[in-house]
């Protein structure tokens, strides 16, 4: 059954977005791809979104980022708004609470894997949990810091930018597709890293395909032409959720 409005709400949800709508124009054709979604991440929890292309995933993840500005409804990580502000404050709120991994990857062309991971370690303005060798080195690909963006394999790119996009101890982790065309093992370790930083009390929402990384997440939200269904991660039963209501 569809139900627009995904909602639970307690002390713990560090990220909720509240009946979100986004409205695309393109000359005479319009879309509206999101229509009313409404859902919230707990600290500690891992939520996969899934649903078929077109559904409204990426649409999803950009405007929980603060890349993006929903046509309706509202965002908030750590109770503050992040919607409905000008971008330079969306960035700031960015780099203060949120860490982003897209499918285009977050690494800057001209910046070395180590630099680009102390970028928003130096942005965030506050004092990283982690350093970035130690972050290179849990994604296992201490031995490239050094290396630029090009020099990397498929791979190694992935899990650079997520090293990246942990850069800056965020309290809400939102990755677009991070084991996309990934070899089994590398996705595992990608997969382990989410799950540490979850049980660090991260919240955090992947955008999937994935089978093995909807069977790590406590939660699955199936996104359908613009509409969200909240469901347990069937492979995990007895995990934390809440039905759609
Ligand atoms: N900038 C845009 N302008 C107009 N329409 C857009 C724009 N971006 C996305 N859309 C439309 O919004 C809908 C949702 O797109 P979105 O990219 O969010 O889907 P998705 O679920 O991420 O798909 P996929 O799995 O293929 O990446 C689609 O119909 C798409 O064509």
């Amino acid at each position: 059954m569809r139900n627009p409005t995904v909602v639970r709400s307690g002390d713990e949800d560090v990220l909720t977005a509240r009946e979100l709508y986004r409205f695309y124009r393109a000359g005479e054709e319009e879309t509206l791809a999101l229509r009313g979604v409404s859902l919230s991440v707990r600290r500690g929890e891992t939520v996969a979104v899934v649903g078929p292309s077109g559904a409204g995933k990426s649409t999803l993840l950009a405007i929980l980022a603060g890349l993006d500005e929903p046509s309706g409804g509202e965002v908030r990580v750590d109770g503050v708004r992040v919607s409905h502000r000008p971008e330079t404050e969306r960035a700031r709120l960015r780099s203060r609470h949120i860490g982003v991994l897209l499918q285009t990857r977050n690494l800057l062309p001209h910046l070395s894997v180590r630099d680009n991971v102390r970028l928003p370690q130096q942005a965030g303005g506050r004092k990283p949990t982690v350093t970035a060798d130690e972050l290179l080195a849990q994604a296992g690909i201490g031995e490239r810091s050094h290396a630029l963006p090009r020099q990397l394999s498929g791979g190694e790119l992935a899990r650079a930018g997520l090293a990246v996009a942990l850069a800056n101890s965020p309290s809400v982790l939102l990755a677009d597709e991070p084991t996309g065309e990934l070899d089994g093992e590398t996705e595992q370790l990608v997969l382990t890293m989410l799950r540490q930083r979850a049980a660090e009390g991260c919240a955090v929402l992947i955008v999937t395909h994935s089978a093995e990384a909807v069977r790590i997440a406590d939660r699955v939200i199936a996104l359908d032409d613009g509409r969200a269904t909240d469901r347990p991660s069937s492979a995990a039963p007895g995990r934390t959720h809440d039905a759609a209501r």
